[in-house]
């Protein structure tokens, strides 16, 4: 079984190098700086459940060779980078490769299933918290559970589904938790409930996850925003379930430190996922004939920011 992984950052660098650890054949497809480091050393995983290094091999994704087909992408690029990244996923993905799409928010798997077919798609939320330190350096500091479905249900063959049999298999070995699910899209949503409501407001504001829940007037704002997803979730037809609503606002001790991943972003100089965390929410809504006035309020704050960076 041959895996690519597609944006050697830290989800990539992290699922990748445990299963290449397991010795499965992984590819980590890269480039800059990653693409050098990893060439000449090994990769680093620094994580709660133990450190580990190995050598790992890496393909330059600007030269692909079209000729392997690969069984699985693991997809781990940022959503801003997605149309980039479309010529090189056409070069790795054979009349066999699933497109397995870990990134955060919704329209990622939508476009890849437009783009290469639904059955090519399988959707992923991975409820875990890694940072990446430096280029082929990752910290896994925060453990969840990474859940995974077709996009398409009851379209897979028999190789297929041996296949992803096999690589939950080598995840669950690894002690990681890993679920197949019949209802990915309503698990991205979930998902999207917790990201929407804290990454766009903590990049915002500058604050982690507890201090904005501590400050009456983020917490206000926080609530405001939930209740605006919820009732677009509620109007799109999408289940979600009480125990997402009811643990929203009082996350547990690990993750009051936390500092969103869009406003580690926004730290670092990167562009925010805002489209597929806040953008595709304000167009499902207007498709509804609803107005979300939190909402897209702090989206257009935080576009703005985007295209104006600050210079501290
Ligand atoms: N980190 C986390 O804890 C979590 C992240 N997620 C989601 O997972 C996704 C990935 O996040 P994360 O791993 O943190 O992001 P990173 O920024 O750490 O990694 C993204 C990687 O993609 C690479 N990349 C960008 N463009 C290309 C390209 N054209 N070809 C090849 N590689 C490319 C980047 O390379 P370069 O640096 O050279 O540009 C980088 O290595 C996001 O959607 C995020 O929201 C979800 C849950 C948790
Ligand atoms: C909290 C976390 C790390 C959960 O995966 C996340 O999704 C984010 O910060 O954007």
């Amino acid at each position: 079984m041959k895996i690519a992984v597609l944006g050697a950052g830290a989800i990539g660098c992290y699922f990748g190098g445990v299963l290449a650890r397991e010795k499965v054949d992984v590819t980590f497809i890269a480039k800059g700086r990653t693409l050098e480091r990893l060439r000449d050393h090994e990769l680093i995983i620094k994580s709660i459940n133990g450190d580990f290094t190995l050598p790992v091999k890496v393909s330059d994704a600007e030269q692909l060779n079209a000729d392997i087909n690969y069984d699985f992408i693991l997809l781990a690029i940022k959503s801003t980078a997605l149309e980039c990244v479309i010529p090189e996923l056409q070069k790795l993905t054979g009349p066999r490769t699933k497109i397995i799409c870990l990134l955060n928010g919704i329209g990622n798997e939508e476009r890849l299933a437009e783009q290469f077919g639904e059955d090519h798609v399988i959707g992923g939320s991975a409820f875990i918290s890694i940072i990446r330190e430096a280029p082929g350096v990752v910290n896994h500091v925060g453990d969840g559970k990474l859940i995974i479905g077709h996009w398409q249900t009851g379209t897979s063959d028999a190789a297929s589904e041996e296949g992803l049999a096999y690589l939950i298999g080598v995840f669950r070995k690894c002690g990681l938790e890993i679920e197949l699910s019949e209802h990915i899209q309503q698990i991205k949503w979930e998902k999207l409930l917790w990201n929407i409501t804290y990454n766009p407001l903590t990049a915002l504001t500058r604050t982690r996850v507890g201090e904005a829940l501590a400050d009456p007037d983020l917490y206000q704002l926080l609530k405001q925003i939930s209740t605006e997803f919820l009732t677009v979730a509620e109007r799109a037809g999408i289940h979600i379930g009480d125990q997402y609503k009811k643990e929203l606002l009082k996350p547990d001790e690990k993750i009051q430190n936390h500092k969103t991943s869009m406003l580690q972003d926004l730290e670092n100089g990167c562009e925010m996922e805002l489209d597929a965390i806040l953008g595709f929410v304000i167009k499902t809504a207007k498709s509804l004939g609803l107005q979300l006035k939190t909402i897209e309020t702090i989206y257009h704050l935080l576009r703005f920011t985007d295209h104006h960076p600050l210079n501290v």
